[in-house]
């Protein structure tokens, strides 16, 4: 980070961090949980390492008033959380907390395997593709403070010389993101009164730890919320206070609105406040503000990778600065999570673009010149540094890599009908069974089989220039036919290539298409250990070639049962990869649809009569107020159409979703018109299903069989008993068996035995119909 040019004034403005990514800038945290878990290293090797990142981030931040403490996880801060306040589900108890407990609850099983029970739930977190584990909590639930890494963070950071401000998720928030592990029928809001005063015991040992001030994080002020949550703010804030500590109230991911008044009010010394999505309703917030507390300004986008626009940042914080002084802090609009480290580590993007993008580290350095330029705007260094932030927005505005006149063109020319198949889902099905001949309950997979560490290898030597095109080539033909083979050997029905040569199934496309470009270090930490590098959109998309034919009719001509085409839907290339902001998100779906829709096409003509176009973030990608959803979902459900409509009566469309709560959007997912859905439900025991039986769905669904995050076998009675319940919910002529989501995280020994119980619970099932036909549904 750059030395501030000022000196210290006594209107200076307090700059802060609401969280630091995690993982490591090479990912270090990612390859010691993975010794770690593998047996190849020990608990001291792994605490080595991550208390090398919490420093090492401590450092790269040193530049603010005050470093976050909290946001260092070993694999969820939800989780930490849920540890810190012993909500540990009684199956993964075994004495007292310590990090195999976490790595228990997380992954269902531990160092050792020793123990195989259910990992909790994981879910996404608000509109981003960062996942949490789910709270459990039981109707009694007791709460007491059982594990002390926050409050060691804390005096750690203290005795290192750096200034610690905590993060914990709040009280309200930490309830609402939780589930009663048996059904939902009880009330989260009962758990409060029982909750609080180990909040304030944690407040109080965080003090006593050395912070003088601590962040509660309410990201659920952003939402919709029920009455009697919205009452319980106030109350629970008197009940958690500590004498001498200072608590700065942090809301993010949207604006308050009819939450603002129960935010502005609460006993707190200071509020942060999304700036960007919330920009609208700064001028009320500061209005109502009371004359003892501070105001966070979340300014440049936490969220995103652009460089800010300085002067109109300024602009926003000139007259905030007259009134507030030194009660103005200045952020980042939320954690910086959800952003790669520095993009001055990269050595690949192209050099018009890189002085385009802000990473963790550039944000923090905007942040510094904001308020360096709100004390001295005349200081020389100053002027010159905002001038060159000025020319690069400029740069950025006029370069031909934004526009794309032909694309244009081509967008103003589109007609209704271009989204729309010409023939409604009754007439094109007898005609698609006519053509594939399938049996009764198809069996297929998701589309990816192993990225076993070879083809990871593969790929690195032929990104580096160690192995050329031809052999890389060759060595994905290989395990595409083996994949190939295998799945002729299980008896599946309709079959897929594997996506071998995906490094994943986001930015694999994002690299073949104009409009991208992307980073050679940018990864984001997306569960645990788990991370994706987001290709970033920067202008007009276009598809320059085909991205899956070759290796679709490869796939295709070593069988005789049809192979699936497998692409990635508009909706997810855009919540996936980092978006431009200078355009409605619902333009870029519908230029990434144009994109799908040409290789579906080419796919087609190729004689490829299957495909599945995969969209499992289009719940994800659902704005956080209802009222928004409507304007969301007809553009989302249109770009989809889009995408798939260009093809014949007798070409099958499948789409894909995991992490879904289908009741929200059940109406989308008709609209989407897909020929076949295939949906995560295994974990659900099918409750999912109620909501397509409910909606009187009418078309094909595959409702998952069994979970694939775990390595756990499912037996072939439990999956027969999960075909059984679907068929009380939906005709047994229109389901399809499969797993909930793609085989790449698992081994081929996991895969290629799970999918063996798989195919003959299906089987078993053909036969028992076979003999009594009459208990059909
Ligand atoms: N974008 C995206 N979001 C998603 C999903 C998804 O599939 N994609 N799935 C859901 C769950 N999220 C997931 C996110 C990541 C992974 C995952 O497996 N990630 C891999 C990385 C995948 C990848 O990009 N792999 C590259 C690079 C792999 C790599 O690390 N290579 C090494 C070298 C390899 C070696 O020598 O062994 C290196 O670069 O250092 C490749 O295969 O080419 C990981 O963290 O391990 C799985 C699920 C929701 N969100
Ligand atoms: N086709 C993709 C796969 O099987 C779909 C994954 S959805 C997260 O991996
Ligand atoms: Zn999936």
């Amino acid at each position: 980070m750059p030395p501030s040019s000022i000196d210290r004034d006594t209107t200076m403005p307090t700059l802060h961090n609401l969280g630091f990514p995690r993982i490591g800038q090479g990912r270090e945290l990612k390859f010691a949980l993975e010794h770690y878990w593998a047996g190849q290293s020990d608990r001291a090797t792994l605490e080595h390492t991550g208390r090398q990142l919490r420093h090492t981030h401590w450092q790269q931040q040193a530049a603010l008033d005050f470093v976050p403490v909290g946001d260092f996880a070993w694999y969820d801060q939800v989780l930490t959380l849920s540890a810190t306040l012993d909500v540990i589900p009684e199956r993964h108890r075994q004495g007292d907390t310590d990090l195999d407990t976490l790595f228990r609850v997380a992954r269902g099983r531990d160092q050792q395997a020793a123990c195989c029970h259910a990992a909790s739930e994981m879910t996404k977190w608000f509109d981003t593709n960062y996942h949490f584990l789910v709270p459990e909590f039981e109707p009694d639930q007791r709460f007491r403070l059982a594990w002390r890494q926050i409050i060691d963070g804390t005096a750690e950071a203290k005795a290192a010389g750096f200034n610690p401000k905590p993060v914990i998720l709040g009280p309200l928030s930490y309830l609402w993101l939780g589930k009663f592990s048996q059904g939902d029928s009880a009330d989260k809001l009962d758990l409060l009164p029982r909750l609080l005063p180990v909040y304030r015991q944690l407040l109080a040992a965080l003090k006593d730890a050395g912070a003088t001030w601590v962040q509660i994080d309410e990201p659920i002020l952003a939402l919709d919320l029920p009455a009697p949550w919205q009452a319980a703010f106030e109350p629970s804030y008197h009940q958690i206070q500590v004498q001498g500590l200072n608590t700065l109230l942090a809301s993010y991911f949207g604006p308050l609105q009819d939450n603002l008044g129960t935010a502005i009010q609460l006993p707190v010394a200071g509020l942060h406040i999304d700036a960007v999505r919330g920009a609208s309703e700064i001028t009320r917030v500061v209005d109502r503000l009371s004359a003892h507390k501070v105001l966070s300004v979340g300014i440049v986008d936490g969220r995103n990778i652009w460089r800010a626009d300085l002067d109109a940042a300024l602009a926003t914080l000139k007259p905030l600065h007259a009134k507030l002084g030194e009660r103005l802090w200045l952020a980042p609009s939320c954690s910086l999570l959800h952003l790669p480290y520095d993009v001055e580590r990269e050595t690949t993007l192209p050099a018009d673009v890189k002085p385009w993008l802000a990473f963790a580290q550039q944000k923090l350095d905007e942040l510094t010149l904001l308020r360096d330029a709100l004390l001295s705007p005349g200081h020389a260094d100053i002027q010159a540094r905002l001038a060159d932030a000025r020319a690069i927005q400029t740069a950025r505005r006029d370069s031909p890599r934004v526009h794309n006149p032909a694309l244009r063109k081509r967008l103003a020319a589109l007609k209704d009908s271009d989204a729309l198949r010409a023939t409604p889902f009754s007439e094109r099905e007898p005609l698609q069974q006519q053509r594939w001949q399938l049996p009764l309950l198809p069996t297929t997979t998701i589309g990816s089989f192993p990225q076993t560490p070879e083809i990871r290898k593969a790929r690195a030597a032929y990104k580096r220039g160690q192995l050329n095109k031809h052999d890389y080539n060759s060595l994905m033909r290989a395990e595409i036919k083996r994949a190939i083979v295998i799945q002729e050997q299980l008896g599946l029905d309709v079959l897929v290539h594997g996506e071998a040569e995906r490094n994943d199934m986001v930015e694999y496309f994002g690299e073949q298409l104009d409009g991208y470009v992307f980073s050679a270090h940018g990864w984001v930490q997306s569960y645990g250990s788990r991370c994706v590098k987001p290709p970033i959109i920067v202008g007009d998309i276009s598809r320059p070639h085909p991205m899956t034919v070759e290796w679709a009719t490869y796939a295709q001509s070593l069988s005789d049962k049809p192979v699936k085409g497998m692409l990635t839907g508009p909706i997810t290339l855009l919540c996936w990869s980092f978006v431009r902001d200078d355009q409605p998100r619902e333009h870029t779906a519908q230029q990434l649809a144009l994109a799908i829709r040409d290789e579906v096409q080419d796919l087609e003509a190729a004689g490829i009569g299957i495909i599945q176009i995969d969209e499992p973030a289009l719940r994800e990608g659902l704005p956080l107020r209802n009222s928004d959803w409507p304007t969301y979902l007809a553009w989302a459900a249109h770009a989809f159409r889009l995408a798939s409509s260009g093809v014949g009566d007798s070409t099958q469309i499948h789409t894909h979703m995991c992490y879904s709560e289908f009741n929200d959007i059940i109406e989308a997912i008709s609209a989407l018109d897909a020929d076949v859905i295939t949906i995560e439900t295994s974990r659900s025991n099918m409750e999912l299903l109620a909501a397509f039986e409910h909606f009187a769905y009418p078309n094909q669904i595959g409702p998952g069989v069994y979970d694939i995050h775990s390595p756990n076998l499912p037996s072939q009675a439990w999956v027969e008993s999960l075909i059984e319940k679907a068929t009380a919910r939906i005709p047994r002529q229109r389901l399809w068996v499969n797993p909930d989501c793609g085989l790449k995280t698992r081994t081929w020994d996991e895969t290629r035995a799970a999918l063996a119980i798989m195919v003959n619970a299906t089987k078993a099932l053909r036969q028992k119909w076979l003999k009594a036909p009459l208990s059909a549904a």
